[in-house]
């Protein structure tokens, strides 16, 4: 799963020299997102390899025992030491934000990158190519669905596993520029989008517009406030119908083949959650804010939580009427509070 250097990871048909005199090339942030595509898949080969053990060593984060919503695994542990020792091991000056307090050693530094981003380089703009390392935050969620890892597992519902994603998010000056999303568990290898803002999305073609609208919620937090916006939106002729999965990643991967929206009502997802997502999202031109329809924001001494709750719309779908249809008295409740946001 590791590897020494490009030349060994990248099985194409360009030479090493012609590959290093890219990578030399190539501005700071495609470097890092070409890594970061290697490294999320590395990443998925970590989980894949803990989760068919059945070993999970749960541990939960949150509340009292029997309530408790919040769980952390071997997998989250180990893939996100990987994901920021791989990322330190190049970009040395990077601010790197883990969901992960905890982290489990694991021997798999990877080294490698994606060449498919560094063709892409001259097209990013003159104002990402400048921007330094150090003026970058990094949101690392190793595992995003780990709720419904725990429940393929006890259950062995291995369906549910697709929900899984890996997300690397990149913002500037509080906004996600680039983001990488892989889903270990897409058919038989997996897959892995990524975006640079202005470069397009890359790893998916994102559904044309749709004659049902479909509305994708949350399985595993679902709370009174949720199901209250998603009662407004059925009144109001934005949501046909309703599907409830796992992680925010998948949700977000959903809109772009061909869901209408993400709707969640609540606090409890957080900056690593939104970051990587809403930059592949808005790089296909969907849109991704709090209920109020306000930007999220990633510096890194934002607060963590969304706490305004999470709406995120397809492409093809107005946001404005999304936002407008969700009761006021529920934007109240979920307000934005710190205000670095
Ligand atoms: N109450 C919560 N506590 C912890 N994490 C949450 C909570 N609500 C949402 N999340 C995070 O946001 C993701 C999307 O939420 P949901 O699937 O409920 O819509 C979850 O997979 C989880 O990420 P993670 O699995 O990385 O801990
Ligand atoms: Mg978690
Ligand atoms: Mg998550
Ligand atoms: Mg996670």
């Amino acid at each position: 799963m590791s590897s020494n250097g490009a030349e060994k990871s990248n099985k194409d048909q360009l030479g090493p020299g012609k590959l290093e005199e890219m990578w030399n090339r190539a501005a700071t942030i495609t470097k890092i997102v070409a890594s970061s595509v290697k490294i999320s898949e590395t990443a998925g080969g970590i989980i894949k390899s803990i989760l068919s053990s059945g070993d999970l060593k749960i541990v939960y984060k949150d509340g009292e025992v029997g309530k408790r919503t919040d769980p952390q695994t071997e997998a989250d542990r180990s893939a996100q030491y990987c994901i920021v020792n791989s990322l330190q091991s190049r970009f040395k000056n990077l601010q790197i934000i883990g969901e992960e307090d905890n982290t489990s050693v694991s021997p798999h530094i990877e080294t490698g990158y994606l060449s498919d981003v560094l063709k892409l380089d001259e097209r990013c703009a003159e104002s990402l190519r400048n921007i330094k390392e150090e003026e970058l935050v990094v949101w690392v969620d190793p595992l995003d669905g780990t709720s419904e890892v725990t429940q393929a597992v006890k259950n062995n519902n291995t369906a549910l596993l697709q929900q899984v994603t890996i997300l690397i998010g990149i913002a500037h000056k509080g906004r996600p520029i680039a983001g990488v999303i892989h889903q270990p568990y897409y058919k038989e290898n997996g897959r892995t989008i990524w975006a640079i803002q202005g470069c397009g999305v890359h790893g998916i073609k994102p559904a044309e517009a749709q004659q049902q609208k479909i509305v994708v919620t949350t399985r595993s937090h679902l709370s009174d406030t949720v199901v209250e916006a998603l009662t407004a939106l059925k009144e109001k002729g934005l949501a046909d119908s309703v599907e409830k999965v796992g992680g925010a990643g998948f949700k977000v991967l959903k809109l772009l083949e061909g869901c209408s929206a993400y709707v969640f009502a609540s606090a409890g997802c957080k900056k690593w959650d939104t970051c990587a997502v809403d930059a592949v999202l808005a790089a296909a031109g969907g849109t991704l804010t709090d209920i109020s329809g306000r930007s999220l924001l990633y510096h890194a001494d934002v607060q963590k939580n969304n706490t305004g709750g999470v709406l995120a719309t397809a492409p093809w779908i107005k946001h404005q009427d999304y936002v407008s249809s969700i009761p006021e008295n529920l934007k109240n409740q979920l307000p934005e509070f710190n205000p670095k946001r």
